[in-house]
This record gives structure tokens, sequence and C-alpha cells, in this order.
């Protein structure tokens, strides 16, 4: 992995190769106008983690770069990894670049903060709240937890400390976050060591493009695989007349549970299961309780969001989604992204394509795109 090089000045430049990359590589599916999403040049990821590094009285925040050496004769390449030290992080949001030195110089010389801690993990949000994870290779005990709790005052944030087969929470172990919207406010528990949408102003970008795009379907339902924590449903379940959310993580689950009770939403029902598993009860081909509680037959999807991990869709999932008159796929991997539209386009054809900046600076794209079935 290569840490990013912020250069705000050549943004604009990095940010219109990323589009002609993906230009290029989906001119083949004929889509229409690539509309372009940009991030904060600088300060734009929510949650960041860092190695800690000691030395001899001094610690530091690392993270490792990883570079590849010139193939052997054999044409074998090696791997190097090199230790980076980090005072600042321009990729974080400016809480994180404020807190990284406050922390440091209350644990610098705090035996019990210090000893064996070996990474931190920071999870912050656009409406201030923080939580920072100390993880260490030893026990955490009553003392470390008394410690722990001035820092926290002094620091005014929520700590968390991990070790092995250990979560001790001091105060909470998720943060609120407020993300405003088409005039709208959104509020999202974000649950530590959870997946949450790293980049903020992008993840509103991505609601209000997906909430236009789905505008105006309230005489059907909408299905939605990988639902996470809810950051789609919550954004979208006013367009639709009912959703039905699924997620594999126990943990997403309950957190997109709370979310939908926050945003004081009814129309949405949300369950533990595979995406794999639920395109199989979609079929048909898998009862149960939970199955036969969702009464699926009730529902008239006309809708699919779908926004897997890196790895995409497996072939049945695609199959399925064939079915439905539109669907709505976020990918965070272009390459897998591309695999599935193959599929996809024989039924259905593009009719929105975006890029989403959430990852300046690095190869990464997050894309979005609405496919409508062909006549
Ligand atoms: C890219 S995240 C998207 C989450 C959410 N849509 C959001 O915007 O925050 C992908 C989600 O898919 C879930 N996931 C991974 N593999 C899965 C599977 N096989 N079936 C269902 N969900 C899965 C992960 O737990 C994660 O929450």
């Amino acid at each position: 992995m290569a840490i990013p090089v912020v250069e705000p000045a050549r943004y604009d430049q990095q940010l219109e190769a990323k589009a002609e990359r993906i230009r290029r590589d989906f001119a083949r599916f004929a889509p229409p106008a690539l509309e372009v999403y940009p991030s904060p040049p600088s300060h734009y990821r929510q949650r960041c983690e860092f190695r800690i590094w000691h030395e001899g009285d001094d610690l530091f925040y690392a993270m490792f770069e990883i570079q590849e050496s010139e193939g052997d004769a054999e044409g074998s390449k090696k791997k190097h990894k090199t230790v980076v030290r980090l005072d600042d992080y321009p990729v974080a949001s400016r809480q994180i670049n404020a807190l990284m030195p406050r922390l440091l110089d209350a644990i610098r010389d705090n035996d019990l903060l210090r000893r064996r801690l070996f990474q931190v993990e920071f999870l912050t949000t656009l409406s201030g709240e923080a939580l920072v994870t100390l993880i260490y290779h030893r026990p955490l005990d009553e003392a470390w937890e008394a410690e722990a709790r001035r820092l926290q005052d002094r620091l005014g944030v929520m700590i968390i400390g991990r070790a092995r087969k250990q979560r001790r929470v001091l105060e909470r172990d998720h943060v609120w976050e407020r993300l405003e919207v088409e005039g709208r406010e959104f509020v999202y528990q974000q649950v530590e060591n959870s997946f949450t949408q790293p980049n903020a102003e992008i993840c509103r970008s991505m609601l209000t493009w997906a909430r236009e795009v789905t505008r105006g379907s309230q005489d059907g339902d909408l299905v939605e695989l990988y639902c996470g924590n809810g950051n789609f449903t919550v954004g979208l379940a006013e367009n639709f007349r009912r959703v039905l959310a699924t997620e594999i993580s126990r943990t997403s689950v309950a957190s997109a549970r709370e979310n939908l009770a926050a945003n004081r939403i009814d129309n949405v029902t949300v369950g533990r299961m595979s995406a794999e598993e639920f395109a199989a009860a979609l079929k048909g081909e898998k009862g149960g309780r939970r199955v036969a509680e969702w009464a699926l037959d009730e529902y008239d999807f006309t809708t699919v969001l779908v926004d897997p991990p890196r790895a995409g869709l497996d072939e049945a999932s695609c199959r399925q989604l064939s079915g439905y008159s539109r669907i709505v796929y976020i990918s965070c991997n272009p390459e897998t992204l591309a695999n599935n539209l193959e599929r996809l386009t024989e039924t259905h054809r593009i009719t929105r394509f975006a890029l989403f900046d959430q990852f300046p600076w690095t190869h990464h794209c997050e894309c979005g795109v609405l496919l409508e079935r062909r006549e």
C-alpha cells in the first residue's frame, strides 16, 4: 500500500485522470455522460488507524508502506515493508489531526497508557463527536481504566481499550453522525470497528445522487442488499412504499435498526442474512422462520440497491438482480463492477453513471450506476 500524497493544488488533475480512466474502461457499456463528484482535496477521512512506534523514550504514529523491488533473475518480485512516521496526516479529518499530537503528548510519559500500546484508531464525525480506540498487547486492568478515564476527560473524546479477548468501552461504542442531504438532516449511529463510509462529504454526495435517481418510486418497493448500518436505507426510505434491507453483520444490522428508529422511519424491515442466501430466499429456494416473517409475497419490488464489498456480486446474485425494473449499483471496485455489468447489461441499460471520489490520491474509485430494464 502506498500512503497517499496530498497535493491540493493538483486535485482537479488527479480527479480528471480518474474520470478519464473510468470513461475509457466503461465505454463498452455505452453509459451516459459520467457525473463526477469531487471530495474535499484534504482532511476527508473520518476514520483512520495508525500503528504506534516506540523508539527509546519517544513514540510516534506510523504506517507501513509496501514497495516491490525489481524482479530477480527468475522474475519474482520482493516486497519491502517500510515504516513511515506520521506527525500529521492530511488525508484524515481536521479533528483527527488536532487529536493526534494531543493524544501522544498525554501518553508519552504515562506508563499505564503507553506500555505495549501498538495501534490507535480514530473515528470522527462532521457532527463533532470523536471516539479513540487504544489497542494493546497486554491485558487492560482497573488501573488502566482509571487512567484512560482521565485521558478521556482531558481530550474531550470517548475512549475504548482493546486487547486480546478484551474490549473496555469507557463511554459508548459508537458516535452519532449528522449528515445534511438536500436540506434534510439524517442521523447515523456509527459503531467502532464496524463498516461506515469513510469520507463523509462523499457520503452526502452519494446519498443525494441515490435519492435523485430513485425519486418518484412510491408506487413500488425497494429491496436492498449489503445495507450495512442503513446508510442508504435511511436516505432512501421515503422514496418507496416499503423497503426490505439485508446485511450479514450482526453489529451493522443492530445499528441499521437503531438508525431507522433515530430517523423515525417506519416503512423498513432489516434482516440479517448473507446476500447469497437472500437471493435464494427471493427465488423461493430458501425457507425458514425469518423468511416466512418477511412475507416476501406482499412486496412489489421495483428497485434493487446493492453496495457490495470489493469482490462484487456472484453469478446467482447477478441473475437475481436481472429480474427487477431498476438496479442501483454502488461499487467500490470498478473491476468487479465491470465484470458484473457484462451480465447486467444483457437485460438492462445504464441510464445514470457517477464517479464519487471517495479515496482521493489513490487509484481507488467509487461508482454509482443506475440500470433500467430494456423494453
Ligand atoms: C461496502 S459496505 C456497504 C454498507 C452500506 N451500504 C453503507 O453504505 O455503509 C458492504 C457491506 O456488505 C456487508 N457484507 C459483506 N459480505 C456480505 C454478504 N456475503 N452478504 C451480505 N452482506 C455482506 C458488509 O458487512 C458491509 O456492511
